[in-house]
């Protein structure tokens, strides 16, 4: 059974329409939403959630349907909004409790259970001061040990990155493909930075504008494409003297700054690579695939190069 299926589903608010007609289906592992600010992310996980009710459409969470399954959805699933909702006078470790206690927990297996999580997200040490002095950091790990309090299937995660420095966003990225991974439990992830849920994501969802521009394997977004980038020792003379002895042997290539691109249909262009540095004598640095990211996939959707899914 799939974790989410949404068909057809659209959003309208009075002055504007969040979904379009989306059909969605998400599985196991870390799938990352992305979109720009405005594309429906936390509109389309409000809807997943119940709390939200659709214009048209149909959307299931393991099943249940979310226009009268609310209750039983949110028994199931972890939500970390984007904004900050943190009473400020309140510890960590008091609140995740509480949020235990409000998803069923009995206060015993609510405290034990929170200082899980709370362990799990790096706040074993703070968790008993007020959330209120917490840096942004400290109060998305909360927010995170929040909605994993009650051992649930799925967690949606919007924007976990929100406001981070770098080395917070290394850590949060590596929390939730540990939830992911290690926990087994299916999650959504939301970001308008694409590179960050390539990191990641299993399967990466992009949203524009409402609609559905493309729904893949994130691997498939990373696809070798045919291009060979080489870096030869010296400088601009050694690069050009490359590129026309490759030229001369009737490979395609051209100077791409300090390299060179070459077309690699199959592996011959390897070997012609090869034998002709070791012919010029020039000393081979490297040699490698050129790979698209996600980012060059976006960029061709938007140019229209490349027709949405
Ligand atoms: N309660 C609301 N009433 C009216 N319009 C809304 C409401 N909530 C969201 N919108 C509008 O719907 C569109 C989608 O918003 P949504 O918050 O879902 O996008 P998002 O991708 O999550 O972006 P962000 O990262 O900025 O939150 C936006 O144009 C937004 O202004």
């Amino acid at each position: 059974m799939a974790v989410i299926e949404a068909q057809q589903v659209t959003k309208r608010y009075p002055r504007v329409t969040a979904l379009d007609g989306l059909d969605l289906t998400v599985g196991d592992g870390v799938t990352g939403l992305v979109g720009a600010n405005g594309a429906g992310k936390s509109t389309l996980i409000k809807i997943l959630l119940g709390l939200l009710p659709l214009t048209s459409g149909r959307a299931r969470v393991f099943g249940h349907d979310v226009a009268t399954d609310g209750a039983t959805i949110r028994a199931l699933v972890g939500y970390m909004p984007e904004h900050e909702c943190l009473p400020a006078d309140v510890s960590a470790n008091d609140f995740v409790v509480h949020m235990g206690e409000m998803s069923g927990l009995p206060h015993p297996a609510a405290r034990e259970r929170a200082a899980d999580v709370l362990r799990q997200v790096g706040l074993a040490e703070e968790r008993y001061r007020p959330m209120g002095g917490y840096s942004t950091g400290m109060k998305q790990r909360a927010k995170l040990a929040q909605a994993l309090v009650h051992d649930p299937r799925l967690v949606l995660l919007d924007e976990p990155t929100n406001g981070l420095d770098p080395r917070s966003r290394d850590d949060m990225l590596a929390l939730v493909r540990k939830i992911g991974t290690e926990f087994g439990i299916a999650v959504l992830v939301t970001s308008h930075l694409l590179g960050e849920l390539e990191r990641v994501s299993d399967h990466v969802v992009v949203l524009d504008a409402g609609r559905l521009l493309r729904s893949s394997a994130t691997t498939d977004y990373l696809h070798t494409t045919g291009t060979l980038l080489v870096e030869v020792l010296g400088g601009r003379r050694e690069t050009e003297q490359l590129v026309q002895a490759l030229v001369g042997a009737g490979v395609v290539a051209a100077v791409a700054g300090t390299m060179v691109e070459v077309e690699a249909a199959d592996s011959s262009a390897h070997d012609t690579v090869r034998d002709l540095t070791v012919e010029l004598g020039l000393g081979l640095v490297r040699m490698q695939e050129r790979h698209h990211h996600i980012e060059d996939v976006f960029r061709d959707e938007e140019a229209g190069r490349v027709q949405p899914v």
